[in-house]
This record gives C-alpha cells, structure tokens and sequence, in this order.
C-alpha cells in the first residue's frame, strides 16, 4: 500500500543544507523551495512495499529536518574515517598539538585539524595575548567554517624559575666548555652575548658557586663558577641548545635545590591576567602548570565560577614537580583532568623514575574517572628530523598501551620543521597499538573503584560499567551514549572498551571538551527525553550520511532512561 505525506516546515535556515547530499540519499522526497528562504515544504511519498521508504522512516526525516540546527555535527575527518573503514579501526587516543610559529597560519591550523589534532594547547609561557587571541580566533573559524571540534587548552606559564627570551633569537647553542653569564639585571640596550636572563629575581643570592645548573631538565649543564652581584657565571659541562624561556633549575650534592622559589605561588600575577584573558576568549581547558596542592585548583575553580558563573571550562592539572607528586591522589580528585608533563617533571625527579611516575599517573586517572595526557619529548627528534627515532615510537606506544586519553607534540607542534608529519606518526602509531592490542586481547582488565557517592550516579557507573562489559562481550559496532553534561560519556570512555562510543550532546561546548577523552567520537545534536524517537533520528542521520548501517549492532544508554538497549540498526 503506497502513502503520501504532505509537509511543511519551516526552519530559519536557508533551505540550502537541507538539501544537501542527506537529502539525494532519499531521493522520493521531493523538495519544493519556497522562494521566501525561509521556509521549506516538502513534499514525500511513502510506500511500506517492504524495500522501499516507510511512513517511520519519513516521519522520521522530517523530526531530524526540523531539528533547529538542521542536522547531526560532527567533524569531517571523523566522518570520512567512519565511511572510509568502519567504527571499529577509529583511533580511540587523541592529540594535542601545541600551537606556535610553525602552525599558527589558517592554513596551518587546519592542516592539523585535518591530520586529526583534536586539542589545541597555546602556552602561555610564549607569545603575546594578542598573539594567543588570533590564533584562537583562526581555530573558531575553522571550527565554524569546516566543522571541526577542536578544543582549545591555554596553559599557564607558572612562576618556576625560568630564562628570558632570547633576545628575539629562536635558540642559542651552547658549546662545551664556554662562560656564559646567567643574569637577573635587565638589559635596555640589548643582550650581551653568551647571556641569559633569568626572571627569578632571588637566583644570584639563592644559587652557590659549585651548584650544577640544568636547563631544561638536562638538556644543558653549567657549573656555576662565580658570583658577581646580579651576574652568575657558569661554565657549560654539557653542551646544547637553548630554547626562550626554558625552564632552569640547580642542583647540590645530587639533590634538587628548593630555597625560597618553593614559596613562590604556583598561579603568577601574569597566570591571573592570562586566566582572564582565557575566561574572556571562552577557552575550553585551562592547564595549571607547577601545581603543588589541590587548594590552588580548587581556588581557581571558585574564581572561575565567580568570573563566569555558567562557564564550563575545565582545569587540568599539570604533573611536573616534586609537591605534585606528594599530593597526587587529592590533586587529581580536585580536577578535571592531568597532564603528565615530563619536560619538567624530568627536571625534578631523577629520569628513570620518569617512567613509573607515568604509569602511576596514568592509572590514577583511568581509576579516578578523570583525563589524562602524556605529554614532551613524544618526538622531540622530529623537531628537527623527518622520522622519529625507534625509541621514540616505542615511548609512544608505551603511553598508547597505557591507554592514556591524549598525547601531546609541544616543540614538534610549536616551532619544529615537520609539524604535520609528526602528527602523523602520533595518529599511526596510536591506530596501530591500538589495534595490536584489541586483535591479541594484550590489554588488562583495570580494577574500576566506585567513585561517587550519591546513589544516582552509582546506578549511572553501574550502568557505564555493564555498557562496556555487554560491548566486549557482544562484540558490538559501538555504543550510543545520549548525555547533555558528558558525564555518561566519559564514565563509558573509563572502561575502554574495544567499540568506539559515539558520544551525542546537545551543546557545542560540551562536544569540543569530549574531544579529549579516550575512545569518545563526539556529536552534536538536539534530542529529547524520548530515546525511540532520539534512536530514529540519529540512526537515519548517521545511515544517511554514510556513517553507520543497517544491521550494525549497537548498544545505547542516556542521562535520561536508566536502561541498557542492544538492537541492530534497523
Ligand atoms: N606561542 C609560541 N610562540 C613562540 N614559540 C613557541 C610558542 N609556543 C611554543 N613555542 C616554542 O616551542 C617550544 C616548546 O614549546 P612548549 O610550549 O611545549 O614548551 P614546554 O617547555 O614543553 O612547556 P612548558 O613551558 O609548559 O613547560 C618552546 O620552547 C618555544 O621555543
Ligand atoms: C608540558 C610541560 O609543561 C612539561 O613537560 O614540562
Ligand atoms: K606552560
Ligand atoms: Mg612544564
């Protein structure tokens, strides 16, 4: 029995992405164009003769068309890598790249976005706020423009000590053996040569003759051999190059020395400006550097809410010094999410510790349902080389084994030669590990704490818990996850499970911070409380836009509905 629906909506879009290819796909609907733009009939006919179009299906259609933002979002490499091969080989970690000169153009950005960054950091150590501001501005378009849902994470300098610019130089080579004056005076009339500035006002008096002096965590050695007022002299022991602003600190005996830098405060006067300045542009993250305690994080949170009282940025917590360490559990608990910033962190505790401290981190916020990115040194040969070396492609594997959420280029990203290429290995060495993993069933089953109290979310846990279970079980396509906070989201991203979880929310803000949680393919779209009617929609946006199909096994849970629902796309 054939059927014929007639209907008219209107939509305060211009009929033009309506008719896009969603609409070719279906190609016995037929489209009037009201010459007013502002509305749009349509005129369909139905047939239940078994192959073809049903009345479910048209009704359907025109629930998802007058969805006020038209359709379903998601980004376009996304969508082509669903197209191209299927759910199951998405790449479940994600990537961060720092933005400096080397990709900070439009064209640069979006080369990026196109090899899968899903994150963009902007490190306040660096560049102007004006500067910052561009680049944020270039990311939104792109995000507007193209579809993207990129995310942008500022990270804040932090009072360590560390050296000036170099006079406008991008680096300075340091040889064995030379004098170089490392100076807390300013210099109005330029720099002299073979001097660093330090913005530590204490370090002369602090500092002894004798002291061992490490920049970037090693990646160069004085010995201080002389104290001459504001100017201390070092002799280079190992010899390397020196980036602006690296991060310096100086050892006695073998030991770290803290003096008075360990009171200095862990968020600046600059921290607070830049915080502002974050605030203002609507970052979606903002990093904490140096943290020592929890109280700092929850102080900023309180200062962020008071800023912006519906503002939903994230704060994560950097890992890279010795008091992070020692307050870890209750640092983590108050944030968002982690960093595990090894540059510096690598700086303060001896290397080969480095890597059980990763690991250790690692698992805290796997268990404690919170982010969490490795980050430095990923592929710091790429700065200057096409290829990364074998260790570092196992370093990254190692934190893909982990199943770490994210991991971060900073150099390669920021001011190397091969930006785009080493993004490239972050995002084929994560598919392939990944892959190895599931194919051999090499990953371990993590012991998952309860982590709220409150009954409600227990039964959500609960819920994500068994979701995950069933999906491995199962072996299904992937799970559904309806969720307006992210919640549900990233309490199913916590069980990594083998299937990609499509993660649906209604709001922009929500789907670009989703984008740095582990196995999380975010969308936007507006739903309702009814999941039958959530279901059909989304199954008919996906099917039409190539993404899914019939008889996909999937398994679907809501914010909404406390209920685990496994059906194949019909
Ligand atoms: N906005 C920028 N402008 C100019 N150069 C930048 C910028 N961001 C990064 N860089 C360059 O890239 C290098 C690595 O950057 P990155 O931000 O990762 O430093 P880091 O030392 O790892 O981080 P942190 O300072 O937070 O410890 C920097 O030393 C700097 O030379
Ligand atoms: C990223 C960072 O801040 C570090 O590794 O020190
Ligand atoms: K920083
Ligand atoms: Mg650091």
């Amino acid at each position: 029995m054939a059927q014929a629906l007639n209907f008219s909506i209107s939509t305060s879009y211009s009929p033009k992405p309506l008719i896009s290819h969603r609409f070719h796909s279906i190609s016995r609907f037929t489209l009037l164009k009201n010459p007013s733009k502002t509305s749009l009939s349509i005129k369909a006919s139905a047939s239940d003769n078994g192959a073809g179009t049903t009345v479910q299906d048209a009704v359907s259609f025109f629930a998802a068309a007058a969805d006020s933002a038209g359709s379903i979002e998601v980004d376009a490499v996304t969508e082509a890598e669903l197209k191209e091969n299927g759910f199951r080989s998405t790449r479940r970690t994600k990537l961060i790249c720092t933005i400096g000169p080397a990709t900070c153009k439009p064209e640069q950005l979006e080369a990026l976005a196109v090899g899968g960054m899903n994150v963009a950091r902007l490190n306040m150590c660096h560049g102007t706020r004006e500067w910052h501001r561009e680049v944020i501005q270039r990311l939104r378009r792109l995000n507007e423009e193209k579809g993207y849902a990129v995310a942008i994470m500022m990270d804040t300098e932090g009072s360590e000590i560390h050296m000036g610019d170099l006079g406008g130089a991008p680096s300075a080579k340091a040889e064995d053996g030379e004098i170089w004056t490392f100076s807390v005076r300013e210099f109005d009339s330029g720099l002299p040569e073979h001097t660093i500035i330090v913005n530590y006002g204490g370090f002369a008096e602090d500092i002894k003759v004798g002291d061992e002096l490490l920049v970037d965590g090693g990646m160069v050695r004085f010995e201080v051999i002389e104290k001459i007022g504001p100017d201390v002299k070092c002799r280079c022991t190992d010899p390397g190059l020196l980036l602006p602003r690296a991060n310096l600190t100086f050892w006695r005996d073998g030991s770290l020395v803290r003096e008075r830098n360990a009171m200095l405060p862990t968020i600046s006067s600059k921290d607070w400006l830049d915080i502002d300045f974050g605030i203002a542009e609507g970052v979606d993250f903002i990093a904490i550097s140096f943290v020592k305690s929890a109280e700092v994080i929850k102080h900023l949170r309180s200062y962020i809410q008071a800023r912006a009282r519906d503002s939903d940025i994230s704060v994560i917590a950097k890992i890279e010094s010795i008091d992070s360490l020692k307050n870890l559990e209750e640092i983590i608990i108050a944030s968002d999410g982690a960093m595990v910033a090894r540059g510096d962190l690598g700086a303060q505790i001896p290397l080969e510790q480095v890597p059980s401290e990763q690991q250790k981190i690692v698992q805290l916020c796997r268990q404690l349902n919170k982010p969490v990115i490795v980050a430095s040194q990923l592929l710091e040969s790429m700065i200057e080389y096409p290829t990364p070396t074998r260790a570092e492609v196992a370093d990254v594997s190692e934190a893909v084994r982990q199943r770490s959420d994210a991991l971060m280029l900073s150099g390669e990203s920021a001011m190397g030669q091969f930006p785009d290429k080493a993004l490239t290995v972050l995002r084929s060495v994560s598919l392939r590990i990944e892959k190895w993993w599931r194919d051999e069933k090499r990953h371990e089953a993590m012991e998952l704490p309860g982590i709220t109290s409150s009954f409600g979310d227990r039964i959500s846990e609960e819920i994500c818990n068994s979701t995950a279970k069933m999906a491995n079980n199962l072996g299904v396509d992937a799970i559904f996850v309806y969720t307006k906070t992210g919640h549900m989201a990233s309490l199913l991203s916590r069980c990594r499970p083998d299937c990609p979880i499509f993660a649906f929310t209604t709001s922009t803000s929500v789907r670009r911070r989703l984008n740095l949680q582990w196995g999380l393919i975010p969308f936007r779209l507006s739903f309702s409380d009814d999941m039958d009617s959530n279901l059909n929609k989304t199954f008919f946006l996906l099917k039409s836009r190539g993404m899914i199909k019939s008889g996909d096994l999937v398994i679907a849970v809501s914010d909404m509905l406390q209920s685990i629902q496994v059906m194949n796309v019909p």
